[in-house]
């Protein structure tokens, strides 16, 4: 597979700007470049934010159903081109093409969904209670929107945060990762196709992201700033954003618990974890990362789980029967090979699942840590890789303390089959989302995000239009 037919440029004000600086794409699964785009500065940065103002008045003007049509016709030729995209995405982030495809189903509901979600728009008019006037309420376009993408989801992260934007009424700068341009270019192409106009939605690749990003959020035009991605690097944003206090939307990292608790049923536990913790090799923000299993359950828990690891095809994700792939780079290798060495230092067992993949790819070995201490780096922080940690309980509050316990709280996930105790435990989880007897919580029709440090905002769901309007109340003397 090439990528040649990909123009080496930034998409700028509709239209296609060769570059004469280019980045490398890498294939995480072999090491080897596979295409060449575009790397901007801070010049290209700031002329997409250009072409986005100058757009802003005219799309904002917009009757909602044009948007909503534009929408729906990304959403179907989306998916008349899903196995190319689905192959562009394995490529240049390693994940198994079953996953890829279900991205791009995943990634194009979105656009479906906001599209639907553009023509609800409501507003309010009634009679203040105090008498002495009336109160209309309209929503309009909060302006420009700098949308800046990580490359785990290198499509649906993209389509989390354009779909509603443009729903809404709002023009775009992209930035997506620099691991994975080219599922972003090649979604750009889709909504030029479907009729999006100039201006509208803008996307510069970059290596430089500080140095791109930084003016673009300088800039007074900007109005909104969206971003998934680590909790470091969103609260370097929010420091950016605070001088022009602009909206923020801020997918961040999460450390998620997985706690089975004495009454689960450990069919569901059991595949729950392998999917909470093993999509995209572990690579997930809302993957399990602390597994917390009752003391009465865990033996067999663990046996069941050692073996559902131990039997997933690692490898090369454009092999079909690849379940495991790569990890993004050699940076993640070495970053997670220190957080297990140092869990294993610190009394944890270590089982070795799978082979043990030499390069040139980057690739982790499937690990199950058990008694890992709730002290260890690798307990407190997003492992990003497929690395299970887990630990026993006796206890269920003290369970639910150490669930709790930390600065993250995007999801959080529980097996149980008394009703009562599940829901209870659920409902106490300081996260933004709880799976129930399930591994799989995203759906576009769902609020996605986090509380403390996990994030602000949400994306998908019946709010998540709202993220991209703001209220204009109108007070009317009777
Ligand atoms: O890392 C965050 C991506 C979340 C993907 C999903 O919606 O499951």
């Amino acid at each position: 597979m090439t990528h040649t037919d990909l123009p080496v440029a930034q998409f700028l004000g509709g239209r296609w700007v060769a570059s004469a600086a280019t980045m490398p794409v890498v294939d995480p699964a072999t090491g080897a470049q596979i295409a060449t785009v575009a790397d901007g500065d801070e010049v290209t940065g700031l002329a997409a934010l250009d072409a986005a103002a100058a757009a802003q008045h005219d799309w904002a003007a917009t009757d909602a159903r044009h948007r909503s049509d534009i929408l729906l016709r990304a959403f179907d030729l989306l998916h008349a081109d899903a196995e190319r995209i689905a192959r562009t995405i394995t490529f240049e982030m390693g994940k198994p093409l079953a996953e890829a495809r279900a991205e791009v189903s995943y990634g194009a509901e979105f656009l479906r969904w906001f599209a639907e979600e553009a023509t609800r728009a409501s507003g309010a008019y009634f009679r203040a209670p105090a008498g002495g006037r009336r109160i209309a309420v309209r929503t309009q376009p909060v302006g420009p929107v700098f949308a800046i993408t990580p490359w785990n989801f290198p499509l649906a992260m993209v389509t989390r945060k354009i779909a509603p934007a443009l729903a809404a009424g709002c023009t775009v700068v992209l930035k997506p990762a620099p691991q994975t341009p080219l599922t972003a270019l090649e979604f750009v192409r889709i909504l030029e196709a479907a009729g999006v106009p100039p201006g509208v939605v803008n996307c510069v690749t970059t290596s430089r992201a500080p140095q791109v990003s930084a003016p673009i959020i300088a800039d007074r035009r900007l109005r909104k700033l969206t971003f998934t991605g680590s909790t470091a690097v969103g609260r370097a944003l929010l420091a950016q954003a605070a001088p022009g206090v602009l909206r923020v939307s801020m997918e961040l990292g999460g450390n998620a618990p997985f706690v089975v608790l004495e009454s689960a049923d450990l069919d569901k536990a059991v595949e729950g974890a392998v999917l909470a913790k093993l999509r995209n090799a572990g690579q997930t923000c809302v993957a399990a990362d602390r597994f917390l299993v009752h003391a009465a359950r865990a033996a067999e828990f663990t046996e069941r789980f050692l073996t559902a690891v131990a039997a997933l095809p690692v490898g090369d994700g454009k092999d079909e029967t690849t379940r495991i792939g790569p990890v993004i780079d050699d940076t993640a290798v070495r970053r997670i090979s220190a957080l297990v060495d140092d869990a294993v230092d610190q009394g944890a067992q270590r089982h070795l699942l799978g082979p043990d993949i030499d390069g040139p790819g980057h690739f982790v070995r499937p690990t199950v840590l058990t008694d890992v201490d709730a002290r260890t780096r690798l307990w407190n922080s997003e492992t990003f890789g497929p690395v299970t940690a887990l630990r026993t309980f006796t206890d269920p509050a003290a369970a639910l303390r150490l669930a709790n316990a930390g600065y993250s709280g995007l999801a959080g996930y529980v097996f149980g089959e008394n009703l009562g105790e599940t829901m209870e435990f659920a409902e106490n989880l300081e996260t933004g989302m709880v799976g129930v007897n399930t591994g799989i919580i995203s759906d576009p029709a769902a609020p996605f995000g986090g509380v403390k440090s996990s994030g602000l905002g949400r994306e998908g769901g019946s709010t998540g239009l709202a993220e991209y309007q703001e209220q204009q109340y109108l007070a009317i003397a009777r």
